[in-house]
């Protein structure tokens, strides 16, 4: 079964990271069977929901935050016999790693550009 796993932020930007979910997961579930959301709480949950996603083979992360969670997401992933895809929507503040990777700035504009 292909499962992907949604990593949010949500105090990333302002806290609106929330008001985001459902419609992430309504994106997620256009494309895979089971659709897993994590809400970090603290520092290192995102790095340690990503490594649970590359141990557990999930298809894909993707991750609602700004550079700081992408970067735990990255580091969770990184190095591992199997890493998953990896969708990025730019949740934070900065948004450096997205903006270098010319992902969308507009974060609905972001999530309907999403394709697996
Ligand atoms: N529930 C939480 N409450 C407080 N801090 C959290 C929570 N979940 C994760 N964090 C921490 O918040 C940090 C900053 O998050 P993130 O970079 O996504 O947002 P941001 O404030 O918009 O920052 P940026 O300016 O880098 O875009 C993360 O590195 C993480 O350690």
């Amino acid at each position: 079964m292909q499962k992907i796993m949604l990593i949010i932020n949500p105090t990333s930007g302002g806290e609106k990271a929330l008001d985001y979910k459902e419609k992430l997961e309504n994106k997620a579930k256009k494309y895979f069977e089971k659709v897993d959301a994590r809400i970090t709480q603290k520092a290192q949950d995102a790095t340690n929901f990503a490594t649970e996603a590359s141990l557990e083979h999930y298809e894909a992360v993707l991750v609602f935050g700004g550079d700081g969670t992408v970067n735990e997401v990255i580091s969770g992933i990184a190095e591992k016999d199997y890493i998953p895809k990896l969708a990025i929507i730019p949740g934070g503040t900065g948004n450096l790693i997205t903006k270098l990777l010319e992902i969308n700035q507009d974060i609905d504009g972001a999530i309907d550009e999403l394709d697996f």
